[in-house]
């Protein structure tokens, strides 16, 4: 099988931090992995090497089979990244920016059809029209979900998604990712939420210091059980 997301020995030593230490990881199409871990586990800079934003001291990331480091742009069709605050152009609505996202990855879509990716990822009719700038950041979330639908990214890298957004909104963004992963799109979310990780994870890994320390499925687990393997790893 040709995994989505696939890391081999992958190593990034920062000046004075060596901040991964050789992960392997595997994440299938339907998967949705969430990275557990303190501040400063190296979860961001895990994505960060997948995204090709950092180049790996040694080891390799795949994306889709592809060496991300070898195909950086190439690989940037297969992706779409949710960072904590979503960036898109304050001064255009949510139409627009869906329009210049998705032109830019190559698809030329008609408004109706932009129309209903945003409603489908749960942005208010009342919204779209809006400039962005005027969102809260669950809207900003849903416009960047339905930038991802509309490029049909097969895999979304998610930064702390949640952090921030209300208890509905962010039920509504596991909703969403849950539909996702249904159509076959992998996902690998860094959270400090294992509330959220168990309910919308189909893995959990669990990182210190720059190694994943362990690896669950979430089923096998309750939430107070996660809640309890977490604290014992951080000791
Ligand atoms: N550009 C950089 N230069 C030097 N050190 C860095 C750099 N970026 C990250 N680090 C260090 O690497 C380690 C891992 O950081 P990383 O941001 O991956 O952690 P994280 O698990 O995402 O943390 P958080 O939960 O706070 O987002 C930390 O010790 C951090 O200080």
């Amino acid at each position: 099988m040709t995994y989505l997301l696939e890391a081999r020995e992958l190593r990034k030593q920062y000046a004075d931090k060596l901040a991964l230490r050789g992960l392997n990881l595997q994440i299938a199409p339907g998967e949705i992995f969430c990275l557990l871990g303190q501040n400063g586990a190296g979860k961001s800079t895990t994505i960060n090497l997948f995204l090709g934003f950092i180049q790996p001291t040694s080891g390799t990331a795949f994306v889709n089979g592809l060496d991300v480091a070898a195909n950086p742009l190439e690989i940037k069709k297969h992706l779409a990244y949710i960072p904590e605050n979503v960036l898109l152009y304050p001064h255009l609505s949510g139409l627009e920016n869906l329009a210049l996202f998705s032109s830019l990855a190559g698809f030329k879509y008609s408004e109706s059809e932009l129309l209903n990716y945003l409603t489908d990822a749960g942005l208010p009719a009342e919204a779209v029209r809006r400039r962005v700038g005027t969102y809260s950041k669950g809207m900003r979330q849903k416009v960047g979900i339905a930038i991802a639908v509309a490029k049909h990214a097969k895999v979304l890298l998610l930064d702390e998604p949640t952090s921030g957004l209300d208890p509905k909104a962010s039920n509504e963004f596991s909703e969403l990712l849950h539909r996702l992963s249904g159509q076959g799109t992998a996902v690998l979310m860094a959270t400090h939420d294992i509330f959220r990780a168990k309910e919308v994870g189909t893995r959990v890994g669990i990182m210190r210091e720059g190694e994943l320390v362990d690896v669950r499925p979430t089923a096998a687990l309750n939430a107070q059980e996660l809640e309890q393997l977490y604290l014992n790893y951080m000791h």
